[in-house]
């Protein structure tokens, strides 16, 4: 079942009031990156390189920027903590998508905390300006969970 905003709205330390929505909270840009070199995925991690992450948008120093065609990673302003009998999945916002651009977000798992990243594709030239809301994440009651996210990506 959906967890409606008014208790998701609780997963998160500072929300401006724009970002709660009905079901979902909007999620902000902090920073844009542009990937560089490969990325090395294998079963066991062992082998896992990600690409060389170049910072071109921090809405800490930047006022915005134009992304032309492309793909670029996205981290999210916003530190979120899922419950442990919980997760979570973020969606493009529709005005992203009415934009030409969108955004895919894998599993947020159960006890994961951090400020989330994800891939955005560029396919028609768009100017984000700083601490943009581009995503809303929904969380989801999980049941027969197996543990709490303790990754690489936890915190981060
Ligand atoms: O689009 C997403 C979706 C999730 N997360 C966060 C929350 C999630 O709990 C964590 C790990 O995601 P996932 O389990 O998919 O990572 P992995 O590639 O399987 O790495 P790990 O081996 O650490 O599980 O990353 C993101 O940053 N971006």
């Amino acid at each position: 079942m959906i967890i409606g905003a008014e208790t998701s709205k609780n997963f998160f330390n500072d929300l401006k009031d724009e970002q709660i929505q009905q079901c979902g909270v909007d999620l902000r840009v902090w920073k844009i990156f542009k990937l560089e070199g490969k990325g090395i995925i294998d079963f066991s991690n062992e082998k896992r390189e990600l690409p060389k992450y170049i910072e071109i948008f921090n809405s800490e120093k930047d006022e915005c920027i134009t992304l032309d065609n492309g793909v670029y990673v996205v981290k999210v302003a916003d530190y979120i903590k899922v419950p442990k009998n919980t997760a979570a999945f973020a969606y493009p916002r529709s005005s992203l998508l009415r934009m030409g651009s969108t955004l895919y977000s894998a599993v947020h798992d159960p006890g994961y905390e951090g400020r989330p990243e994800y891939l955005m594709h560029v396919f028609n030239p768009i100017t984000i300006y700083k601490y943009a809301r581009i995503a809303q994440i929904v969380f989801v009651e999980c049941k027969d969970v197996r543990g709490c996210y303790d990754g690489i990506y936890k915190g981060k």
